[in-house]
């Protein structure tokens, strides 16, 4: 490390996160180091250079040789190979026994041919000359009777004379002899028809013995051709309740076409499709053509769901993923949130607002997370969520709709303040634009992860009730979606997290704009696969994942499209999952368990701590994030009555007021529209805020002349400062 003179280290520095930090202070007083070593920093976490022995290089060879068989080189491959052999001794004596009959009938099939002399008579019956060769044939057929009787009477008397001479050990050794070679003729060859036994009992279990099985079943489902077949990577072995198998499919066979068509290929397997799982194997150990699939031994999802893991801890980091639900193999899957936002969609009654209170439930149990939950279900779901809430609402009425867009404009306010805050920290405390996790629980940065929970956001999605947004009015329900859409993109790295549930995932509810912003999906039982496309992403479907094909007995039952890692791996696109299960008194639990840790960290605030304050509006710093609108004066528009001479100036300028319309207007031609008295005019005007400026406008010769007017965006930050002056003052309440 390197100093210069000017600069000491500071080490009284002000303490952050509870540890001293040293920061940078210019002196004028020169300061004694020490002597100054130079250094590199090495990270000895990555892959260190090893030294290649005999012994390393050969290890290697042995476990990336394709000649050394898989089983020598995995463990579990291993001991699968060891148990399938167990089966394989077991049962062969049944097996040679079938093949010693299936021997004797084709031998008796073959005898027969030739005694009737079935080539002959079929050549003669061809050439319509059987009339003429008939003689001929029958001399032929009873020649070949002769010859049987002959040689069964040969082979009599040599088995009574070999008896009579040496015993009966050589004809049993010669018995021996005629059932093997009768098992060798008997023995399953592919393609042989007549000879590959219809499979009896469930084909689950078949295909784990007998690879062709599972060949036959790719093949049925049409997913490779006829003369193709499939490459064993892994041997069938058992994991969890089921059988799990890697295939590689033959070259230009896709792994994804599987997964696309996993219903045929269940069919083929005869098991249901959620007792399939197919997925590409991604990454170093994986390609395009690498499949590995599970199947259950029976429904995964018939089995009495499993209580949440929250209940038995004492408090949660919200920046782990949290406990969401299990997959069908049983492997825990977590749901990341921060950094992120949430979107649950289904049909009435199939598990949404479990689902997002489970999201709920990791957060609560983190002492320093903000929350605002706003249940326009107006239940009893939520109401728990009351006491740990900084706000919290519960109803389904225009008031509360219009409570939500001030929650929506103080949030954005907060989003764009947290980023001015983090432009001027250090690179120390904030190396990124992003929040981090020192940074949320440091009370005097004052950004704490503040996760917003809407149930049934399509109730103010929806909604009509007009509100004036820079003058002019729109419904609440477009204003609650372009700023729910800014928060969803903005707010994630200012430590916002955005959960909505809704009841009804369809296009004209939910905008394009804010469900491309979503990052994470869960998709439960819905009416159709465009319903399902809505809540997991375009073309969904047509990839495997169509929470339309759930059964209405999973509750609970969805598909996950996590924006992050979860246990069934990075680069899995999806996840069938089934949530844990919270019924209500779990889920009081967890949140007076949420209220005492606030309680104990000092962050119990607003609602729960039973002070209801009204949203802070930043209304002007609102206008310009948003963009398109401005500034959300949340009051409905028949309410405002604009003072003069404002309206009228409004009422002239209609449209083009708004932003992207005119720039300025200048004081003349206000003056002569209106026929008002140009000195009070403007006296009126300035009471408002809008001062007269100077603007260059090209004239009529072409020459640019400078004009004395007034901003359009100055009139509009009149026309909303009017506007919220004018708020009811219950219409901003928490809980109305
Ligand atoms: N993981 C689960 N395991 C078993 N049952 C569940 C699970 N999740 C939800 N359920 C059951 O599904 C029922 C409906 O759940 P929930 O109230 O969350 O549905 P919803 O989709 O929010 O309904 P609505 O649209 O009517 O609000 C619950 O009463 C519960 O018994």
């Amino acid at each position: 490390m390197t100093t210069d003179e000017n600069i000491s280290m500071n080490t009284a520095a002000e303490p952050v996160n509870g540890a001293k930090l040293p920061a940078r202070t210019d002196s004028r007083a020169v300061e004694h180091v020490g002597p100054v070593l130079d250094g590199e920093l090495i990270d000895d976490t990555l892959p260190q250079p090893r030294r290649r022995t005999v012994r390393r290089r050969f290890v290697r060879w042995w476990l990336h040789s394709p000649r050394v068989p898989l089983w020598l080189k995995s463990r579990p491959q291993a001991v699968q190979a060891a148990k399938d052999a167990a089966v394989a001794v077991l049962r062969s004596p049944w097996r040679y026994c079938g093949a010693v009959v299936r021997g004797v009938v084709v031998g008796v099939r073959w005898w027969r041919l030739w005694v009737r002399v079935a080539d002959y008579r079929m050549a003669a019956e061809e050439s319509e000359k059987l009339a003429d060769k008939f003689t001929e044939i029958r001399e032929l057929t009873l020649f070949r009777w002769k010859v049987t009787g002959a040689v069964f009477a040969v082979v009599a008397l040599v088995v009574a004379v070999v008896d009579l001479v040496y015993g009966s050990d050589p004809l049993w050794i010669a018995g021996a002899a005629t059932s093997v070679a009768l098992a060798i003729l008997g023995r399953r060859r592919d393609g042989s028809p007549g000879r590959k036994p219809a499979l009896a009992g469930p084909r689950t279990l078949t295909w784990t013995m007998d690879p062709q099985v599972l060949v036959d079943a790719f093949r049925d489902a049409k997913l490779i051709g006829k003369d193709e077949t499939l490459r064993l990577v892994e041997r069938a072995t058992r994991v969890g309740d089921g059988w799990a198998v890697m295939v590689d499919l033959p070259a230009t066979r896709k792994a994804a076409d599987v997964v696309k068509h996993r219903d045929a290929l269940a069919s083929a397997l005869a098991v249901d499709e959620v007792q399939l799982i197919a997925e590409r194997v991604r990454g170093n150990g994986g390609h395009a053509g690498r499949v590995s699939m599970w199947v259950a031994d029976a429904d995964p999802y018939s089995k009495p769901p499993v209580r949440t893991p929250l209940l038995g801890v004492s408090r949660w980091d919200a920046w782990r993923p949290v406990p969401f639900g299990r997959d069908a193999r049983d492997r825990r899957i977590d749901l990341p949130l921060v950094w992120t936002s949430l979107l649950v969609g289904a049909i009435p009654r199939q598990g949404k607002t479990f689902a997002a209170r489970l999201a709920a439930a990791g957060l609560i149990l983190d002492a320093w997370v903000r929350l605002y939950v706003a249940d326009f279900k107006a239940g009893k779901d939520w109401d728990a969520a009351g006491h740990v809430a900084h706000r919290f609402m519960s109803g389904d009425e225009p008031e509360h709709v219009l409570a939500l867009v001030d929650w929506l404009v103080e949030l954005v306010g907060e989003v764009q303040g947290r980023f001015r805050r983090m432009r001027d920290l250090d690179d120390v405390i904030c190396p990124e634009s992003k929040v981090t996790p020192d940074m949320s629980r440091d009370s005097a940065l004052d950004m704490p992860i503040t996760a917003v929970f809407i149930d049934e956001v399509q109730v103010p999605l929806e909604d009509r009730t007009p509100v004036v947004v820079q003058g002019k009015k729109v419904p609440a329900g477009e204003y609650v979606g372009e700023l729910l859409t800014w928060l969803a993109k903005k707010g994630p790295a200012a430590g916002i997290v955005l959960v909505l549930a809704t009841q009804r995932p369809d296009s004209k509810t939910i905008p394009s704009g804010l469900r491309a912003v979503l990052g994470s999906r869960f998709a439960l039982r819905v009416m159709d696969w465009r319903d399902s496309n809505i809540v997991l992403g375009e073309q969904m479907n047509t990839r495997g994942f169509d929470s339309s094909r759930l059964l209405p007995s999973h509750k609970g039952v969805g598909i996950l499209r996590p924006d992050g890692d979860t246990a069934a791996g990075a680069d899995v696109l999806a996840t069938t999952v089934r949530t844990y299960y919270m019924p209500n008194e779990d889920w009081q639990t967890i949140c007076q368990q949420g209220r005492a840790l606030r309680e104990a960290a000092g962050t119990l605030t607003g609602h729960a701590a039973g002070q209801d304050t009204r949203p802070v509006l930043d209304r002007v710093a609102v206008a310009h994030a948003i963009g398109s609108r401005g500034t959300p004066p949340t009051v409905p528009a028949e309410r405002i009555e604009l003072p003069e001479p404002l309206a009228a100036v409004v009422d002239y300028l209609g449209d083009e007021l708004d932003e992207g319309g005119r720039e300025f207007v200048p004081t003349a031609e206000l003056v002569e529209a209106l026929a008002v008295e140009p000195t009070a005019f403007g006296r009126q005007m300035n009471d408002h805020g809008c001062r007269p400026e100077r603007f260059r406008v090209p004239g009529e010769d072409g020459r640019t002349k400078q004009v004395r007017g007034y901003a359009t965006a100055d009139i509009r930050a009149a026309v909303d400062a009017v506007a919220a002056c004018s708020v009811d003052p219950g219409g901003g309440e928490d809980d109305p």
